[in-house]
């Protein structure tokens, strides 16, 4: 696991960048797996800031994001397909063909799953794929609990989950209770991972996730058996990381891809 901890979320946001660019640098079709709620946030603003600058383009990249809200039709605000065109592939430019998305409002959603994850193989799977971490350790919406040989199906919001994202609908509104998620087994497959976490609240997700056992009970923990991963997170997220671990940590001025 390479380990990177830094001052804070614009820094991530540099470094996750430049991960993103040396990836489609060495392989411009790369499959991008992608992630939304706040912590990719910044990353996403730095990637459209070096597109602005002619210095990162999506434009033979394909992406799958990792999830998908049951119900939620891609022009629902808060929709993760409304979430994708407003923070990445519009200002990117990105073709619309291009970018995937479960689709939430599938008539069949175990069918539309299944299908999803089919798209995704017969595209070779994902290169680099980006993810967050949830308060409980989740991953996509994997949620404790989940198999972590699971691939993409339908799923059972936890509550936590659900009152985290509650701030993103209105107030009449609350979250959809199911949503359409890759796998654990799936999200493995990546070739590579790239991991962030900002703020004191995931700290605990964290170490749990990079410290304590691999079990179905923390998802994001199942990252300790990936090959080629790498866990970029805030000072703050790192406070509850043991002394060992800490050491660990790459000069976060000093990255290199291996
Ligand atoms: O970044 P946030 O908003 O804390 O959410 C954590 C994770 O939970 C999700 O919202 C659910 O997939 C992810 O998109 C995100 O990586």
């Amino acid at each position: 696991m390479d380990l990177i901890i830094v001052r804070n979320t614009e820094r991530m946001a540099r470094i996750g960048a430049d991960l993103i660019q040396r990836q489609l640098a060495t392989k411009p079709d790369s499959v991008l797996g992608l992630a939304t709620g706040a912590t990719p946030l910044n990353l996403y603003r730095e990637m459209v800031a070096r597109h602005r600058r002619g210095r990162l383009t999506l434009e033979r990249a394909i992406t799958f994001n990792l999830d998908e809200y049951l119900g939620l039709g891609p022009e629902h605000p808060a929709s993760y397909a409304s979430y994708m065109r407003r923070h990445l592939f519009g200002p990117m430019g990105l073709d619309p063909a291009r970018a995937h998305l479960p689709n939430g409002t599938a008539a069949a959603p175990e069918a539309e799953a299944k299908c999803y994850e089919a798209r995704l193989q017969a595209v070779g799977g994902i290169d680099l794929q980006l993810l967050g971490i949830g308060l409980n350790g989740h991953i996509g919406f994997n949620e404790p609990g989940s198999a972590l040989d699971s691939r993409a199906r339908v799923v059972c919001l936890s509550a936590t989950t659900r009152a985290a994202n509650q701030r993103y609908f209105p107030l009449d509104e609350s979250t959809p209770t199911h949503a359409i998620t890759l796998g654990i087994g799936t999200i493995m497959e990546a070739r590579r991972l790239l991991l962030l976490a900002s703020g004191s609240a995931k700290a605990a997700a964290v170490s749990d996730a990079l410290e304590g056992p691999i079990t179905p009970e923390v998802p994001a923990s199942v990252v300790q058996r990936h090959p080629r991963v790498t866990v970029l997170i805030d000072a703050e997220a790192a406070t509850a990381l043991s002394p060992i671990m800490r050491r660990q940590a790459r000069e976060p001025d000093a990255i290199a891809v291996s």
